[in-house]
């Protein structure tokens, strides 16, 4: 039976437009002036540098080659730890000043509150920094869905197409995997859940539904009939 509901971020619950013509350009236009004014003052900025120099290989102290690096990786969907958890930072203030507003799915708004309401527990798995998704999630359009999630993961505890990933957020909850249900838009993370004996529903919000060997959903409600059955 499945207890517990793990949902990745864009293209599940909220739109991959949302994130790709609101949130990224947002991150690329305010990261400058953030890093300029706080790569000396805040450790945390400071810490994500570091590890952006290393990866990318370029002088820890070119603060504007550092900046360029982070904007092709925004440019380039890079799902690099530091650079998300910088963009989380920045979307911070878009938030918090009113700027933007997290966009989520009706249908997902209504089931995850059902859900909720129900007794299963729900958390998220994203490249989004754990900020960002508190963040999202916090900010929406239709209120607060914060107090719904019972935690948040993000690649710090690996990459989303790693069954290992999903093995150590399993250790983490301390619950047999066939009691887990991971919902994504992207086959990969859900064959790497698989791999780890979770459950999966593959939502395809848009498009021809595919030829699938496991379930697939258009939206929430449909992955509602999957969880009543189970
Ligand atoms: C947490 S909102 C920002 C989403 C983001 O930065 C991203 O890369 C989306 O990744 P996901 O794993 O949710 O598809
Ligand atoms: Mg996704």
């Amino acid at each position: 039976m499945i207890r517990v509901v793990l949902t990745d971020i864009e293209g599940t619950t909220s739109s991959i437009s949302f994130v790709h013509d609101v949130l990224f350009p947002y991150a690329s236009e305010h990261l400058p002036e953030f890093i300029r004014a706080h790569h000396g003052d805040s450790p945390v900025v400071a810490e994500q540098l570091d590890a952006v120099a290393q990866k990318a290989g370029i002088d820890r102290d070119d603060i504007e080659a550092l900046i360029q690096t982070l904007q092709a990786w925004i440019r380039e969907d890079r799902k690099e730890t530091p650079l998300k958890t910088l963009q989380g930072m920045v979307w911070e203030q878009g938030y918090q000043q009113g700027e933007i507003k997290g966009h989520i799915y009706a249908d997902a708004a209504d089931y995850l509150q059902r859900w909720h309401d129900r007794g299963l527990r729900l958390f998220v798995y994203s490249s989004g920094s754990v900020k960002a998704q508190q963040l999202i999630f916090g900010f929406t359009e239709a209120g607060d869905f914060t107090p719904y999630f019972s935690g948040y993961f993000d690649t710090r505890i690996g990459g989303k197409k790693e069954a290992d990933s999903y093995r150590a957020i399993l250790g983490e909850l301390g619950v047999e995997a066939k009691t887990v249900l991971f919902l994504s838009d992207v086959e990969a993370e859900l064959e790497a859940a698989e791999a780890a004996g979770m459950k999966t529903a593959w939502l395809v919000r848009e498009g021809e539904l595919p030829e699938a060997g496991r379930f697939v959903a258009r939206d929430f409600s449909e992955v509602d009939t999957l969880l009543r059955k189970r």
